[in-house]
């Protein structure tokens, strides 16, 4: 963990029965998106330091206020100065627009007048001042997101939690609700739970994984997304990901040895330091670099990166198919994954289907090595 000693926010905390126990420390203004499969911890996480669960292990601070720490130490969530935007705007039915933003600052003690001039700001603020006088069954889900978000920000948090703010959207409603987001979350201290990994290159400064209740890996998005150290984060940014161990013998410095796939040859990027014979390397490269063969046709010369596999299943998407392939021959051990990009016409005239044995062809200069 990058222990900053300008954390803002910080999380050294776990909930044994959950099995999560996260280490995260995060600067004033910086936004960090949280990312991870289904079950990693990204929600307990947010319970955490919303307050809505009580940790067992560690502690979460902010400006170096314990809130909850497992010996007891407990700030009830209205007092933490965390604001959680959940999925769903739950905006108070009975109450106008106006009303609901107006409800944190009378909450923190503002008299009414001021409550209500703070609400007309942030409304304005995200663009729904013509709202206010609306009740929530009348407003579109996008119209009730930016509501609930001039309600987080009307509290004046310390801390912005937003759960996958766009999840109960319709498509066409998210565009316009994250240029809002961008406009509003710029310095200010955030976590954003999101899939999408455009979410994390727009909203945030830097991206956190969550893999089984840990942090899998965590840093600038743009370079997390261009070199994974997870697989999971090498499936957000679209990229094949293998590991191994790397090999030396005249093959060059830039080769691993990969448990059931055999040799990767690669190119170490510009200005990186390859990675010594025997250290554990990692190899990511483009689906769309990918070529297809059958075994019989297999182009002659040799290509370096061949590797035999059997086509497991194939996905369209939009004007290309990706075929996933398991490699190997369909028996025993299996390799990790890979995923080819062929338009449909290619895709037909090798004639693939599950079950069916290929070979899989990168070039070197398509394949980026770099230690693990
Ligand atoms: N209410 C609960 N009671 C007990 N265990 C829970 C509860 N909610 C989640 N868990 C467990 O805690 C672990 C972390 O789950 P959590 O909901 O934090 O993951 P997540 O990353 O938010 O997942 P998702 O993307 O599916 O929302 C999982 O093992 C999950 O099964």
């Amino acid at each position: 963990m990058s222990q900053s000693p300008q954390s803002f926010l910080t999380v050294d905390a776990g909930l044994a029965s959950r099995g999560v126990r996260v280490a995260l420390a995060v600067g004033e203004g910086e936004t960090v998106a949280v990312m991870g499969p289904n079950g990693a911890g990204k929600s307990t996480l947010f319970g955490l330091c919303a307050g809505l669960l009580r940790p067992d292990e560690g502690r979460v601070s902010v400006r170096g206020r314990v809130l909850a720490a497992a010996d007891g130490t407990w700030v009830p969530p209205h007092r933490r100065g965390v604001a959680l935007l959940a999925q769903e705007p739950l905006l108070f039915p009975h109450l106008s627009v106006l009303e609901n933003v107006a409800f944190a600052p009378r909450a923190a003690g503002a008299p009414r007048r001021s409550a209500r001039a703070a609400a007309e700001r942030w409304l304005s603020e995200v663009d729904a001042a013509q709202l206010a006088s609306r009740r929530p069954a009348q407003l579109s889900g996008g119209q009730a997101q930016r509501v609930a978000i001039a309600r987080a920000l009307a509290a004046d948090p310390d801390v912005l939690l937003l759960d996958e703010p766009f999840a109960a959207l319709d498509i066409s409603a998210a565009p316009a609700l994250r240029r809002l987001l961008r406009r509003v979350l710029a310095g200010r201290t955030a976590l954003v739970i999101t899939h999408e990994p455009l979410d994390a290159h727009l909203l945030a400064d830097r991206v956190m994984v969550l893999e089984d209740g840990r942090v899998a890996e965590s840093g600038p998005t743009a370079e997390l997304l261009e070199r994974p150290r997870s697989p999971f984060a090498a499936g957000l940014a679209g990229l094949n990901f293998v590991s191994g161990q790397t090999v030396s013998r005249g093959t060059g410095p830039s080769s691993l040895y990969v448990q059931g796939l055999g040799e990767v040859a690669g190119t170490v990027p510009d200005g990186a330091d390859a990675p010594a014979p025997g250290e554990e390397a990692i190899a990511v490269f483009r689906p769309a670099d990918v070529a297809l063969f059958r075994p019989e046709s297999v182009p002659h010369g040799s290509p370096r990166n061949a590797w035999s596999a059997v086509v497991r299943e194939l996905e369209p998407r939009g004007a290309q198919v990706r075929v996933h392939c398991t490699p190997g021959s369909g028996t025993g051990s299996a390799g990790p994954a890979l995923v080819a990009d062929l338009t449909p016409a290619a895709a037909a005239e090798l004639d693939l289907a599950p079950g069916v044995a290929v070979v899989l062809v990168a070039k070197a200069a398509a394949v980026t090595v770099y230690g693990a």
